[in-house]
């Protein structure tokens, strides 16, 4: 039988989460999530999803790294009969986030990108790192495998030029590489091509505008299938406030810091990449809480939310501005699938633009795409749950399957 199995990584910053699908019918094996990795409290939580019914299971105390962590999801597949050995297995697929002017579509993994995923670490230090270490780990437990890196960059590579030049120097930002290249780019064509479907079109025959709003968070215009816009830059810094970064600033701040509040460059960046968006306005980042400390009356969660909002509605207007046309507005990531306050506030008072939301189907909760505008609104307006791990083990099997694409892991391709 030809392997048909794909696991999934996704590490981030401080988690990894994994799957392992069967590209037959793209059922899903198990699935698990290691968080808070480093710290005393790491949880790995493991689902086995085959056959149905098994509850997930948890192990709990300190994770040292990715690599560790990676490990201890390869023991809980063991345990399920699903471990790395299996002859089933037809490739790794990794998230990287960074995959800078290069790479526009997934790649076989040698040491040569190996390379360019680390040169690439000082433009997406949270990210690149972990990607790398995941990597690394899945190569030493497969060899033989197929590594393939899908990148978050890559959909984003259509912007036209005067959406991805920032207005510098030219010589300075073509020497340093100086540009805006989106990230979340795996998600936001997910998510633009079911809306697509779910408004009965082909992604050539829509405008949309997604709004990916996870711990990070973006916003993109897409048009006909295309990026033609997104809210991150150089780094997945700029744009939306997001659970602990900024977002957009006056890049004159860090001058300021720096010669006022005498902070060096790599204090300024944990500022505004850890101590800065929700976090930094309130002290909490998941929009659950805030939820919460906003019913009971706290004024802190209430200006950080509404700056959250504000900042949201500004890129909302700005990229129907860059569309001319909008069909849909997707909601999607974390607390664009859950948090119906937010999709409500961030789309109040948008009548104009031809946007509105209904009250009652904004409340239904389901992990269906489904639409919250009221029929009479011009622009639909819906919530597209992303699956990242899916696409990203669609793009790998589709790429190994490919004969002439397979090379092996160390040679360059
Ligand atoms: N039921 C919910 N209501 C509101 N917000 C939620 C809910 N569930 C999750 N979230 C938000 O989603 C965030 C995580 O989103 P996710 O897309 O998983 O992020 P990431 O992939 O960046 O880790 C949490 O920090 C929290 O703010
Ligand atoms: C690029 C990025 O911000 O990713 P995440 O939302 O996973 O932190
Ligand atoms: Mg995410």
């Amino acid at each position: 039988m030809e392997p048909h199995r794909v696991l999934v990584l996704n590490s981030g910053s401080s988690s990894v989460k994994y799957q392992l699908l069967d590209m037959r019918d793209r059922t899903r094996l198990a699935s698990g999530l290691v968080e808070r990795i480093g710290e005393e409290t790491s949880r790995l939580v493991h689902t086995p999803l085959a056959g149905g019914g098994a509850e997930p299971r948890e192990r709990t105390g300190r994770i040292a790294d990715h690599d560790e962590a990676l490990k201890a999801a390869a023991e809980e597949l063991a345990a399920d009969g699903l471990g790395l050995d299996s002859p089933e297995l037809a490739a790794i697929g990794h998230r990287v986030v960074h995959g800078g002017l290069r790479f526009s579509a997934p790649t076989v993994i040698t040491d040569e990108v190996l390379k360019e995923i680390e040169r690439l670490v000082p433009v997406a230090p949270l990210h690149n790192p972990a990607n790398i270490t995941g990597i690394r780990t899945a190569q030493a437990l497969r060899p033989d495998l197929p590594q393939v890196a899908v990148f978050d960059t890559a959909f984003h590579t259509t912007m036209p030029e005067a959406a991805a030049r920032y207005a510098i120097d030219v010589e300075t930002a073509d020497a340093h590489r100086i540009r805006r290249y989106g990230f979340h780019g795996t998600s936001h064509a997910y998510v633009s091509r079911k809306t697509a479907e779910l408004l009965g079109k082909t992604p050539e025959e829509v405008n949309v505008i997604v709004l990916h709003l996870g711990n990070g968070a973006s916003a993109s215009a897409v048009a006909g299938g295309r990026c033609v816009e997104t809210s991150m830059g150089l780094t997945p810094l700029e744009g939306l406030v997001m659970g602990t970064r900024s977002g957009d600033i006056d890049p004159a701040v860090t001058f300021h810091l720096k010669r006022v509040a005498g902070m060096s460059a790599d204090e300024i960046d944990v500022l505004l990449n850890k101590r800065s968006g929700l976090v930094g306005l309130c002290g909490d980042n998941d929009m659950r809480v805030i939820r919460r400390r906003i019913d009971e009356g706290d004024e802190r969660a209430a200006l950080a939310f509404d700056i959250y909002i504000h900042r949201l509605k500004k890129y909302i207007g700005a990229y129907t501005a860059v569309l001319g046309r909008v069909d849909a507005v997707a909601f999607t990531a974390g607390v664009g699938e859950n948090a119906a306050p937010v999709r409500e506030a961030a789309i109040a008072g948008l009548e104009e633009l031809g946007m509105a939301v209904d009250a009652s189907l904004n409340s239904v909760r389901s992990s269906q795409p489904r639409l919250i505008s009221p029929e009479y609104a011009r622009v639909a307006v819906a919530v597209v749950p992303t699956d990242e791990e899916l696409e990203i083990a669609e793009q790998t099997f589709a790429l190994v399957s490919r004969g002439d694409a397979v090379s092996p892991v160390h040679s360059d391709n």
